[in-house]
């Protein structure tokens, strides 16, 4: 993989090409103090915000706040208080978006939403109201070390560790998105090889008798919206098909690297032959409950649900196995 078939799938890059078929999308650079401040591992200190300090979910305090964390003059605690950083110009701006936008949004800096954090937050989703919650998301999460520091890992070319530029993009918040009608498709040469289901830890009945219809929906927009206009020749990208059949265009991946291929796996998609625009393309779905995926946005390490031949679990459940077999052969040795 290059470098510039990872900067192609940034949504500053490849949104003002695309704008016409995805989610309305303000974009904003992000000053270097704000990307040191989501970098910064030191304590989690929320910024003061000028503006919205009740829109702060419940859950979330503020210890700065609480009388009984306040330290009397000249204490040894005194000297450990840290000022929470604050950033009144990027708020006011995000402040701004989120009213154009209809007073809702979904964060993401360059390639990535921060979707491991939708526990954190009072409605239990990735929807913002305010630049505190936004702050809260971006910071409580670790989708966006990726983005942070890892989006070149891949790279054959690889200059350095991060773009030169972040950026916020902030999304018009669609409180119905059905995760059934979301969809990944895989292009290779052009072409579009295969599409998966994208939540892939449900079975939906009713993605089985629509499954031509949502296949025909989603080559005819390829071949009318993305083929020719993106560059790349092998990618990945993200679709949501409404219930009248449109498809909108949710973002781009690199073909790879830290793209999680789904009901697919990459050396089968390596190997899918394909240059017919017409064919039919490989279009998978989870066809029943006993196929159903572990879930990989609960915040809890794959490893730990994964329980496969050869994962962590199996390994610890055949050592487990073989202790009780010892035990049960020399008890005396376990006393
Ligand atoms: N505008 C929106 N309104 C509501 N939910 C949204 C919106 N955009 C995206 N989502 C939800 O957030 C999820 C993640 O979005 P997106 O694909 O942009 O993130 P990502 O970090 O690039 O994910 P991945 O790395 O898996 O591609 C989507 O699958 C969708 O469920």
């Amino acid at each position: 993989m290059r470098v510039e078939e990872v900067n192609r799938c940034q949504i500053n890059n490849w949104y003002p090409k695309f704008k016409g078929v995805s989610f309305e999308t303000i974009i904003q650079e992000l000053p270097e103090s704000f990307v040191d401040y989501l970098n910064d591992s030191g304590p989690f200190i929320l910024p003061a915000s000028s503006v919205d300090q009740d829109a702060l979910p419940n859950r979330v305090h503020n210890p700065y706040d609480e009388d009984d964390f306040q330290v009397a003059e000249g204490s040894e605690d005194e000297a450990e208080y840290v000022a929470p950083p604050s950033f009144p110009e990027l708020e006011q701006a995000i402040k701004k978006s989120i009213d154009s936008l209809g007073g809702a949004v979904i964060p993401k800096l360059n390639w990535s939403v921060p979707k491991d954090t939708a526990w954190i937050s009072s409605t239990g989703t990735l929807k913002c109201t305010s630049f505190s919650e936004i702050a809260l998301l971006l910071k409580s999460s670790d989708s966006l070390v990726h983005d942070l520091s890892h989006a070149y890992d891949s790279c054959t070319d690889k200059t350095s560790t991060r773009p030169s530029t972040f950026f916020l993009a902030l999304r018009k918040w669609y409180r119905s998105l059905r995760p059934e009608m979301e969809f990944r498709c895989f292009v290779r040469c052009h072409n579009l090889v295969g599409i998966s289901q994208r939540e892939v830890t449900g079975f939906y009945p009713a993605l089985i008798e629509k499954k031509d219809d949502i296949r025909a929906s989603i080559h005819r927009f390829f071949l009318e919206n993305i083929k020719s206009k993106f560059e790349s020749e092998a990618y990945a990208f993200d679709v949501y098909v409404k219930s009248n059949g449109h498809v909108k265009l949710v973002d781009f991946n690199p073909w790879g690297g830290s793209t999680i291929p789904l009901l697919f796996d990459w050396e089968e998609l390596e190997n899918i032959t394909s240059n017919e625009e017409n064919m039919t393309v490989d279009f998978r779905i989870i066809e029943s409950q006993c196929t159903v995926r572990p879930g990989l946005k609960t915040a809890v390490p794959f490893d730990y649900l994964d329980t496969s031949e050869g994962s962590g679990w199996d390994d610890f459940l055949r050592k487990a196995d073989v202790q009780l077999q010892q035990q049960t052969k020399f008890p005396e040795a376990v006393a």
